[in-house]
Parts: structure tokens; sequence; C-alpha cells
């Protein structure tokens, strides 16, 4: 069974339809990506498997339950992380911990929680002292809480420092790896690269592209890059020749590896040198700048 099930969501806010029918399952110990850009419709999806909004049509199942319907055994067993969470901010972190403690059934102890979260120094922190990033780090202490089976996490590290957003990459893995399926929103594409075994990118309440990541990344052009020697034109290397930046030229190519072994080639022969080479797979970015050049604009690409 499927842990998470989307099939035909359609949700609108006040006849606005923030998603428009949209379908994607993800399996137990996975760790999926929704992506696309502002206001594509991924917390609106999320909220609605958590049970905070119904679905005017489609279905949704979580751990093979009506998140409505079925509210209280789905929350039971889900840990949510929002974009924006709700503190009392004069109590301290600890205190916010115990208090949430209170309606979780077999909770984490404190200590855990905190430590696993990295805020083990700050539990006599008030609430209103931490920084941005430290109370994303308590939501991810709340929402963990439960030890749940099903985690979602919208932009979960919106805010943190490059060390905090490594720790919490490393907790995210450390869940998946226990089982903990992880449906995670963000706008930083490295961190979806890095988490998630497949995606779904969304835009304008519709699906865009989605499969998983390593297929759909290997199946997209690479990317060689590298600073144009003085007196050659584009026209002239070996490899065609994508867009120049400056002085760099950027080659998309379906095997960057041989695209790069020939254009050393050439420059060997030529006594060149190819100043700045880097050569790499297609990345995540590369998607979204695919999808958003090939139409003109995110919105009108096709599914594939
Ligand atoms: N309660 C609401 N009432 C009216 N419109 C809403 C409501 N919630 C969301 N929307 C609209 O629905 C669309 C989708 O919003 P949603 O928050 O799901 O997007 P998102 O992909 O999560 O965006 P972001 O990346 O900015 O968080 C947006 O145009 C938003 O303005």
């Amino acid at each position: 069974m499927a842990a998470i099930e989307v099939d035909g969501l359609v949700k609108s806010h006040k006849g606005f339809e923030a998603v428009g029918g949209v379908s994607f399952t993800v399996g137990e110990g996975e760790v999926f990506a929704l992506l696309g850009r502002n206001g594509a419709g991924k917390t609106t999806t999320v909220e609605v498997l958590a049970g905070f909004q119904r679905a005017d049509a489609g279905t949704v199942r979580v751990l093979g339950l009506d998140p409505v319907k079925d509210r209280a055994q789905v929350r039971g067993r889900t840990g949510i992380m929002l974009q924006e969470a709700g503190f009392f901010p004069d109590l301290t972190v600890a205190q916010t911990v115990d208090a949430w403690r209170d309606f979780v059934s077999a909770p984490r102890p404190r200590g855990e929680a905190l430590e696993l979260a990295g805020l083990t120094a700050k539990a006599g922190t008030k609430v209103r002292q931490l920084s941005g990033g430290e109370k994303r780090r308590l939501d991810l202490a709340l929402a963990v809480l439960n030890r749940p089976d099903v985690l979602f996490l919208d932009e979960p590290t919106t805010g943190m420092d490059p060390e905090a957003r490594q720790r919490t990459w490393e907790v995210v893995r450390d869940l998946a790896r226990r089982g903990t399926t992880v449906l995670l929103t963000t706008h930083y594409l490295e961190e979806a690269q890095r988490l998630a075994s497949d995606m779904a990118v969304m835009d304008s309440g519709r699906i865009v592209a989605s499969g998983g990541m390593a297929e759909t990344l290997a199946a997209r052009a690479g990317r060689v890059a590298f600073e144009l020697p003085d007196g050659v034109s584009p026209g002239g290397l070996p490899v065609p020749v994508a867009s120049v930046e400056g002085r760099t030229a950027v080659c998309r190519v379906a095997d960057p590896d041989l695209a790069a072994q020939a254009l050393l080639g050439w420059a060997g022969e030529r006594g060149l040198r190819l100043r700045g080479l880097e050569v790499r797979t297609a990345t995540l970015e590369d998607l979204f700048l695919d999808l958003a050049a090939g139409e003109g604009a995110l919105a009108k690409a096709e599914a594939p």
C-alpha cells in the first residue's frame, strides 16, 4: 500500500482553483518532493492531505485513511511542519515541547526531541527570542514528537543557516531510513535533489513534470561549461553551444562526459586551455529552467 495517494485532487479557494486535478502516490519510507514556484498549489495539496482542508473533488488517502473522515487516526500517525507555526512566544522551548507532549500519546522524551532538532542548548530560551531558523527547528521537534509514519514538511529549512539545513537533511534521511514517509515542499532545489527519491513539479495547480529523481534527471541534458579561449567563437567548437554567459560557453548535451572529452581533445590539438571547465549531469535547476524556457512559461509545459 502506498503511504500517500492523491487521485484527481481539485481544490478551490473562493472560486480560485488552487489545485486543478493532481494525482501522485508516495511509497512507504519514500521522500517525495512537491516542487513549483510560488502559488503553484503545493501548500494547498499538503493541507488537504493533512486534513486541514477538504478536497472539492478527487480522493486523497494517507496510510489508507481519509484525512477528514479519519482525522483522529491520521493525526495520530502523521507529523506536520507548516510554513507558519503558531507558538506561544512567552513559553520556553522546553515548555513548548512539554505542552505539545501532553497532546500526543507515547511521545518522544523532551530531550530526544530537542536533540533531534539541534535545540538542546536552547531549552531554556523563550520562543520570542529564537531566531527564524531556530523556530523552524522547534517546529521540526514538534512535528516528530509522535514518531509519525508520515511527515509533511512545508518548506522546512527556510531561514536556516547552512549548518542547520544540513542537520535537518540528516534528520529527514534518518527518519526515512527508519521507515517514515516524507512529503517535502521546498524552493531549495538542491535540498529536493539531495533528499527526495521521487518528485512532482506543480504549476498553476497542475503537475507539469514528475517521476523518480535520478531517472528524471538522468534523462535530461547535462551541462558542460568553460571559458571561451581567446579568438575562438562558439561556432568553431566541436560541440554545439547552447548559450554564452559573459565569456562562459554553456553546452547542453545528453552525455556531458563525452562532450567534455571531445572538447578537451579539440583544445589539446590546438594548444588551447579550457579554463573553468565544469562537467555535470542535469540538476533540478536545469529541469526548472528547461520547463520555463521550453514553453515560455512553466504554466504551459506539458506533463511528460
Ligand atoms: N485561503 C485561501 N484563500 C484564497 N486563495 C488562496 C488561499 N490559500 C491559497 N490561495 C491561493 O491558491 C494558490 C495556491 O496557493 P498555495 O499556498 O497552495 O501555493 P504554494 O505552491 O504552496 O506557494 P508557495 O510556494 O508560495 O508557498 C495561490 O494563488 C494562493 O494565493
